[in-house]
């Protein structure tokens, strides 16, 4: 499984220029298609849900042309009707293209075979299908009444009068009959059963039919009377706003980075429904401002974010954001009137709470709501995201909370947000890391600790953690080539760092893990993947802020490979010898000069020589040949290079 591990983050700001909305490129692009005349679509969404709309209407006989690399595109209108009279149509997970398309295909008279992923196939769509009954629609569910695939086929369509449809399950069977009516040319009314839910898209719908030329007569949620003989006329040029949904996860990221985060695209003039989830975030204390076309977010005064306990049916998508901004509040938040979340991307009440509980979070989860108490730490996790690109993006906060977060399948956001990751990184600040890789005895250990004093940040000896293994294995009388036992010790540990000393099992061990016998014993263990891959998580744990500094072999190459500055620290085989031997006459250890060379030479091909995680130089790392520099010269070297932002060379 592919997954994208995002460290702990400092905070974050900046500005992100929004990609297109999901919900109103569909819209657009199926309503351009039924329109007569040509429009021109500027800054569409490029997405996997859009290109599963764009794929269809090019099957359905509806011409379109993107301008070069641009986000622009040409649809010339077919103005009623979609021509092509039979195609078989694949629409992935595309709720947006599948629900619109039913209901224009039901009524154009052709045979139609519309189907998706299996999850797809696993959300309803019988109110949508009972619906379009009604008019005298001829669809068939071909595997499961209620819910996809179907199976349309040419009928008698007998608009007019009274069209039930329920609104308590998706607002989108209705937006697909808004859409569609106009091509019956017969006024008909639609008469909403059930509470609607999700109001606002049903707003972006209204909206955007009137730029298209069909105002739909409006009666609260409950009645829509779409005009008789009315049809699509395309308005020229059409905006595509940013995407609001996509917006929550960067002003979130504002509110509880820092700040200020600004989004660019959608604002005060916004017709999408998810922009109020700056409201919310206001609501939750953040520090929120906006203008017609951006909305910016910072943390709230005091930093924490207040506990909410919201009604959110307005805005189902963003909702989600809130979930994870609960790890951040000051107390138990609960989300309301979020039954809908069950028959998306994935049953998201599920499967959120299952995610935040693997952070630590306590989650009670209802039919329609979800509760969440933070943990007094977040514990780092692996987040499973269920092919929910908002899964994907909404855990990447985390990140936020001084946790490391994995988020598995990360291109899953290709839904929505094929970039979301690389935005993200633009603005999010991770905790610094200075890796500091190199040989036995070269000094890393010396200067690493000098460096991180100097700097105030936290520092890991890597090489002390294989020592410790080292010890307990010969302790616990395992042999140090018994790679599954010596990996059960690693992964347990009973190890402690106090005041520059080392704990086993509470026993001080500083200078027993420092004998030849260990470091004999620490270069053995270290060759072994499942000891390496038991000590991993371990040492990612150390990165907290303000920052730290790693040194070991493989600190740049393996466990901080995104590490802002990597330096590989070395010195001659005999300067390494003759500087070992002195630290052994001085702490009045017997030491012998020859001897001494042969062990770490041997040690060096053995950790140089080894398949996993071998000891070398990565091409982005400084070298620092410390032979004929002093402790004072190399720590001042490493600072610079800190100071200059890791770009000086060695
Ligand atoms: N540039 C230097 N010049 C002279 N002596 C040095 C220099 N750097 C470190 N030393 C001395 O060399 C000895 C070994 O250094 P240190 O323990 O820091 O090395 P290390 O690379 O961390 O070793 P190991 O990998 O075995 O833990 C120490 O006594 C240290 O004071
Ligand atoms: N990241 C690391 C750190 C150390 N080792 C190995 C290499 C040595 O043989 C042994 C002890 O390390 P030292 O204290 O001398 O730095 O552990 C490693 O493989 N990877």
């Amino acid at each position: 499984m592919e997954f994208l591990d995002l460290p702990p983050m400092l905070g974050a700001a900046g500005r992100i220029r929004l990609p297109g909305s999901k919900s109103i490129s569909n819209r657009v692009l199926l309503l351009a298609a039924l329109a007569e005349g040509e429009t021109e679509i500027r800054d569409l969404l490029l997405s996997d849900d859009v290109e599963r709309m764009l794929e269809a209407l090019r099957a359905l006989g509806v011409a379109w042309k993107r301008d070069g690399d641009s986000l622009d595109y040409r649809v010339r209108g077919v103005g009623g009707p979609f021509p092509v009279k039979a195609a078989e149509l694949f629409l992935g997970n595309a709720g947006t293209a599948f629900r619109p398309l039913t209901a224009a295909l039901a009524l154009s008279g052709g045979e139609y075979r519309l189907s998706g992923v299996a999850r797809m196939h696993e959300r309803p769509i019988g109110d949508l299908v009972d619906a379009l009954r009604q008019l005298g629609a001829d669809i068939t569910c071909t595997a499961s009444e209620g819910y996809p695939p179907l199976h349309l086929r040419p009928a008698t369509i007998c608009p007019g009068g009274v069209v039930k449809v329920r609104g308590d399950v998706s607002s989108q069977f209705l937006t697909a009959l808004l859409m569609a009516l106009p091509l019956t040319g017969v006024e008909t009314t639609l008469e909403v059963v059930g509470e609607l839910i999700s109001k606002p898209y049903v707003r972006i719908t209204l909206e955007l039919m009137a730029r298209f030329g069909v105002e739909v007569e409006q009666h609260g949620w409950t009645r829509f009377v779409v005009p008789g003989g009315a049809c699509y006329r395309s308005p020229g040029t059409v905006f595509v706003e940013g995407d609001a949904s996509s917006a929550s996860y960067f002003l979130a990221a504002g509110a509880i980075g820092g700040g200020p985060l600004r989004v660019e695209g959608v604002g005060r003039s916004s017709i999408q429904g998810d922009v109020r989830f700056a409201e919310a975030l206001g609501q939750l204390g953040a520090k929120i401002t906006m203008g017609d076309n951006w909305i910016e977010a910072a943390a709230p005064d005091g930093g924490v974010l207040k506990a909410f306990d919201l009604d959110l049916n307005h805005i189902p998508d963003a909702a989600m954001t809130l979930a994870v901004l609960a790890l951040f509040a000051d107390g138990p938040c609960r989300l309301r009137n979020i039954a809908s979340w069950r028959v998306k991307e994935t049953d998201r009440i599920a499967a959120m709470a299952t995610e935040l509980r693997k952070l630590g979070a306590e989650v009670e989860e209802g039919a329609d709501y979800l509760t969440v108490s933070r943990p007094a730490r977040l514990r780092p996790a692996a987040i499973d995201t269920y092919d929910d690109h908002r899964i994907a993006m909404c855990f990447s906060l985390v990140s936020l909370g001084a946790c490391r977060v994995r988020i598995n399948d990360p291109r899953c956001v290709n839904k929505t947000f094929p970039g979301y990751f690389d935005a993200f990184a633009q603005v999010a600040r991770p905790v610094p890391v200075l890796a500091i890789d190199g040989p036995s005895a070269s000094g890393k250990g010396t200067v690493a600790a000098r460096v991180a004093a100097a700097l105030g940040w936290h520092y890991l000896d890597s090489g002390s953690l294989y020592r410790l293994v080292a010890l307990a294995a010969m302790r616990a009388g395992v042999p140090l080539d018994d790679e599954r036992g010596v990996a059960a010790l690693a992964a347990a540990l009973p190890a402690s760092f106090e005041d520059g000393r080392v704990l086993l099992s509470g026993e001080d061990v500083t200078d027993g893990i420092r004998s030849e016998a260990c470091s004999v014993g620490a270069s053995k263990v270290a060759v072994l993947a499942a000891v390496r891959a038991a000590l991993f998580d371990r040492q990612r744990d150390y990165r907290a802020a303000p920052g730290l500094v790693a040194e070991g072999r493989d600190m740049g190459s393996v466990v901080f490979p995104d590490a802002g500055i990597k330096v590989f620290l070395t010195a001659s085989a005999e300067a390494r010898a003759e500087r070992r031997y002195k630290q052994l006459i001085e702490k009045g250890s017997a030491a012998n000069m020859e001897s001494l060379l042969k062990d770490l030479q041997e040690r060096d091909a053995r950790d140089a020589a080894r398949p996993v995680a071998p000891l070398l130089k990565l091409p982005d790392a400084v070298l620092l040949d410390t032979t004929e520099r002093n402790v004072e010269q190399a720590v001042a070297f490493v600072l610079d290079l800190v100071r200059a932002g890791g770009e000086a060379a060695g």
